[in-house]
């Protein structure tokens, strides 16, 4: 079996080195720059927020997408926006049955992969964790969370694979439950990249979690309204986690104790998007959540104004950096 993890950057350099780790055979599809740099470093240095620490070296890399011609499974950790392109080099290249597992953030990145690619087996995936790349060829993961993919016996191989590699790996029957419910988290890296602030430091503060509360409202009521049920992807339950979100800090830093359990220097990767002057994944996200929202009649005007600021953001004419206030103030200005 050999897989090709199309999209060499955090989530895929990662992801590839651990299953390169317990002997699969894995090549990197990626830009040049990142190949030079794992070079120049000797390989793929992958540590984690709980004391792991490895050079990962040996692992094959490719720029060219005739790569995917050699693929049984492709994980796809491209970013949502550049999926278009990709369904296309899927089509072209892939051998029909090959299985692709689209592994973004959000709502409909793998939408278009099925509309392009009869002939494939996609599937969705969701990684619940966070991956920030370093210099020097060095991606640490920096959050709790799992890998969640379909259930497919042909996933099998990298479950295991993950899982000795201490990475949560689950094969989930209801995708859809799933991705909702990552998608709830998902929400705050608009606010985290507003912020413009670690995650941990956000979290701490209930101006911001407040506002996240009031997104994560929206969604429920959303979900609620189309019957989707919110897979629980932390150790709260998700119907939970508004209400608890919005408690006073003694409350929350007390019940909420192993969701502030991350890495102090973890950002949302919305966040490093914006650092990078790269378009971010808002659409696909809080954007996902005002579309549905405006087809059901579901006011959304958190999520709407959060998407109006990320937009400001991208196109300079704003800058990061907003305190609580100023969010809860841009909120009452409406998206
Ligand atoms: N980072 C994280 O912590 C998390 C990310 N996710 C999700 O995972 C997905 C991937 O995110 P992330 O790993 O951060 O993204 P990255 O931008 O770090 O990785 C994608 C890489 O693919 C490269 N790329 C783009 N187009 C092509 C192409 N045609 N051929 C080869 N390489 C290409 C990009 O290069 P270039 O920059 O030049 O386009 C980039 O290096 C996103 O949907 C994200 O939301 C989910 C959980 C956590
Ligand atoms: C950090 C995390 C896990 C949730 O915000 C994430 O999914 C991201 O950064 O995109």
């Amino acid at each position: 079996m050999h897989i090709v993890v199309y999209g060499a950057g955090s989530i895929g350099c990662y992801l590839g080195a651990a299953l390169h780790l317990e002997g699969l055979s894995v090549t990197l599809l990626g830009r040049p720059r990142i190949q030079e740099e794992i070079k120049q470093a000797g390989g793929i240095h992958i540590s984690d927020y709980i004391g792991g620490d490895q050079l990962v070296s040996g692992i094959s890399f490719e720029h060219k997408e005739a790569a995917l011609a050699q693929a049984d499974i492709v994980l796809v950790t491209l970013k949502c926006l550049a999926m278009e392109q990709a369904a296309a080099a899927l089509a072209h290249y892939c051998r029909p049955g090959t299985r692709v597992i689209c592994l973004q953030n959000g709502l409909g990145s793998d939408r278009v992969v099925r509309e392009e690619c009869p002939q494939l087996l996609v599937s969705q995936g969701i990684v619940g964790f966070n991956v920030l790349h370093q210099d020097n060829g060095h991606f640490h993961r920096g959050t709790d969370g799992a890998v969640h993919l379909s259930d497919d016996d042909a996933f099998m191989p990298i479950r295991d694979a993950f899982l000795e590699q201490q990475i949560p790996c689950l094969l989930e029957r209801d995708f859809q439950s799933v991705a909702w419910g990552k998608l709830q988290l998902n929400l705050n890296n608009a606010i985290n990249a507003l912020a413009d602030i670690p995650l941990k430091q956000e979290l701490e503060q209930r101006g911001y979690r407040r506002v996240l509360s009031c997104a994560m409202k929206e969604l429920a009521t959303v979900a609620a309204k189309k019957g989707i049920s919110l897979a629980r992807m932390t150790a709260l339950p998700p119907a939970l986690l508004p209400g608890l979100i919005n408690s006073p800090d003694f409350l929350f830093h007390r019940l909420a104790k192993k969701m502030l359990e991350i890495d102090p220097q973890a950002r949302s990767s919305m966040w490093e998007d914006l650092q990078q002057k790269r378009l971010t994944e808002i659409h696909f996200l809080n954007g996902a959540v005002a579309a549905e929202g405006e087809k059901l009649g579901v006011p959304t005007p958190v999520n709407r104004t959060l998407c109006r600021l990320i937009h400001e953001v991208e196109s300079g004419k704003r800058q990061q950096g907003l305190s609580p206030r100023e969010l809860e103030l841009e909120i009452r200005r409406g998206g």
